[in-house]
């Protein structure tokens, strides 16, 4: 994943793992010290031969507790790190797609597929280096003492920690519950749950509630039974690998003869329980390396951050733009939305757009804003430096109302508004009455306005720091007509010397503007003053 191991995430990453393999050295040194502690004490020695066994004990006892809390600390820390910066790139991903509403679907995706990347380091990368480090070492030290059991030792990790894994992993893989039909429905069910959500009025009050509910309800029980049958396959494999340890542990104590045989013993079953989780998390590598795959496609359409400070402000200054033959081609659209448009739009140019419903009148915006994928001709006129939201915006067709307070919905974030511009936008709109409540929630994409107070909210954003070419896409929408009117000649008046380019269906809109252009099939066909 493009830059995401730096040299900083592998040396916390390492660190994580040296702390790890000292908490499994403790523990071993514990099980082993006690073990020699108990077999010696039934000698009966004078209480001093064990001292030194009774304070190694209470040291790794207190070692173990206290690295593992470190290493938890760094393993987190790190994974933290690196998931925060997955996400930030997955979303500017997504955002660079021109996704302008991921479906649920893509939604809970990215969700899930970053925590995937949690747990293939912390349940998988860091855990089988541990393993590897820990058991190299245990079967060293064992087959010293006794060769026979450092055998059955190396064999028994082999099996637990590298056969049984591999095993969990191609099952996982195939068959009928694999990961990548468990991935699929998982996303339907997240697709339908999303649905069933946002359109649960229109479900109800169309009578489909109880249809979409059965349909939902019939995902999730498929789900549920792939994802049993694949925690089955995992139960069984995870289970036969706790088995191992035992059964080592059982057989070095038969192999070796006199004291040595219990440490030995328990050690060989202290050091088997380290690879234990290798196959829980192998079954599971399916399912992870689809969602790091997935997450890595997403990621790589972020662009690399840039460092520099966000610009939060309209271009100050006129800008003339114009377009030649633009054309705009949507990904999944069939014909062009828009097909070789020319238009001039000097500076301080009103320009009324109207056409039949899907002829192109919001995507004509959408190019001068920059918006549409442009797939022919071009837009010259963007100055050097500046960026194309900067020059030209407004109130668009999709335009989204959060979940937030007034104050959040015009500001959007941007810094350095003080509540007197933020009421003379609200006036401007003709949405006064909100310039004394700014902090009031507005509800999800609005619920808690009237469609008009939503609308007149969008146009108070696009009046509060407006581009010099406002773009407004209906903006009176929702309003009866002497209101539209009102808001309308507030709203131009704000609007100054400004380009206006707005979409209208109203024949009362048309006097106030300089040009007024017909959008028919993605062409302009007639323009008029
Ligand atoms: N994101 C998109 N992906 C694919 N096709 C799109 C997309 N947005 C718009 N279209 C298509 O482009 C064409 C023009 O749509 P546009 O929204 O510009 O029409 P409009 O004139 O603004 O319509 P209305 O008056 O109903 O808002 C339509 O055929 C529409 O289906």
């Amino acid at each position: 994943m493009r830059g995401l191991l730096t040299p900083g995430v592998v040396a916390r990453l390492l660190f994580a793992g040296l702390l790890a393999v000292l908490t499994e050295a403790a523990g071993v040194g514990l099980v082993g010290t006690a073990t020699w502690m108990i077999v010696r004490a039934a000698d009966q020695p004078p209480l001093a031969a064990l001292a030194v066994a009774i304070a190694a004990v209470r040291a790794f006892a207190l070692l173990k507790g206290g690295i593992r809390y470190a290493e938890r600390l760094a393993g987190h820390d790190v994974v933290l790190r690196v998931l925060a910066d997955l996400r930030a790139r997955a979303f500017a991903g997504l955002t660079a797609r021109g996704d302008a509403a991921p479906g649920g679907d893509a939604l809970s995706r990215v969700v899930s597929d970053v925590d995937a990347v949690q747990d293939l380091l912390l349940r998988a990368v860091l855990p089988a280096g541990v393993a590897a480090v820990v058991g190299l070492a245990a079967v060293a030290g064992v087959g010293a003492a006794d060769p026979r059991a450092g055998a059955v030792l190396a064999g028994g990790l082999l099996i637990a920690g590298v056969l049984l894994p591999a095993l969990g992993n191609v099952l996982a893989r195939t068959g009928p519950a694999s990961a990548a039909a468990i991935a699929r429905t998982r996303g339907e069910v997240a697709q339908s749950t999303v649905d069933l959500a946002h359109g649960a009025a229109e479900l109800i009050a169309f009578g489909a509630m109880p249809a979409a509910l059965a349909e939902a309800s019939a995902r999730s029980r498929r789900l549920a039974r792939l994802e049993a049958r694949s925690a089955a396959v995992s139960g069984l494999v995870t289970g036969a690998a706790a088995l191992v340890p035992a059964g080592v542990a059982l057989a070095v104590a038969v192999l070796v003869q006199g004291s040595a045989a219990p440490v030995l013993a328990l050690v060989a079953l202290t050091v088997g329980e380290v690879v234990v989780p290798l196959a829980a998390a192998a079954a599971r590598q399916g399912e992870v390396r689809a969602a790091v795959g997935r997450i890595r496609e997403i990621a790589a359409d972020a662009p690399e951050p840039s460092g520099a400070q966000p610009v939060q402000r309209a271009w100050a200054g006129a800008v003339p733009l114009r377009l030649h033959g633009v054309t705009v081609r949507y990904p999944h659209g069939g014909r062009a939305a828009l097909d070789g448009v020319d238009l001039d739009l000097p500076a301080g140019r009103r320009v009324a757009v109207v056409g039949a419903s899907g002829a192109g009148k919001s995507t004509l915006l959408d190019a001068i804003a920059g918006r549409a994928p442009v797939t022919g001709g071009r837009v010259d006129g963007l100055p050097e430096g500046a960026e194309p939201w900067q020059v030209a915006g407004g109130v668009f067709a999709d335009a989204h109302v959060f979940h937030d307070t007034v104050r959040e919905n015009l500001t959007l974030g941007r810094d350095g508004f003080g509540d007197d511009e933020l009421g003379a936008a609200l006036e401007a709109a003709g949405l006064g009455e909100y310039a004394g409540r700014l902090d009031d929630i507005v509800g999800e994409d609005g619920g808690r306005l009237s469609g008009g107070q939503r609308q007149r909210l969008l146009l108070a954003r696009a009046l509060l720091d407006p581009p010099p070419i406002l773009l407004l896409d209906e903006p009176t929408e929702g309003l009866d007509p002497a209101a539209a009117d009102a808001v309308l000649a507030t709203a131009l008046r704000a609007a100054g010397e400004r380009t206006v380019v707005m979409v209208t269906h109203r024949q009362a809109d048309l006097k106030l503007f300089d040009e007024v252009v017909t959008v028919d099939d993605g062409r302009l066909t007639a323009t008029g003053g």
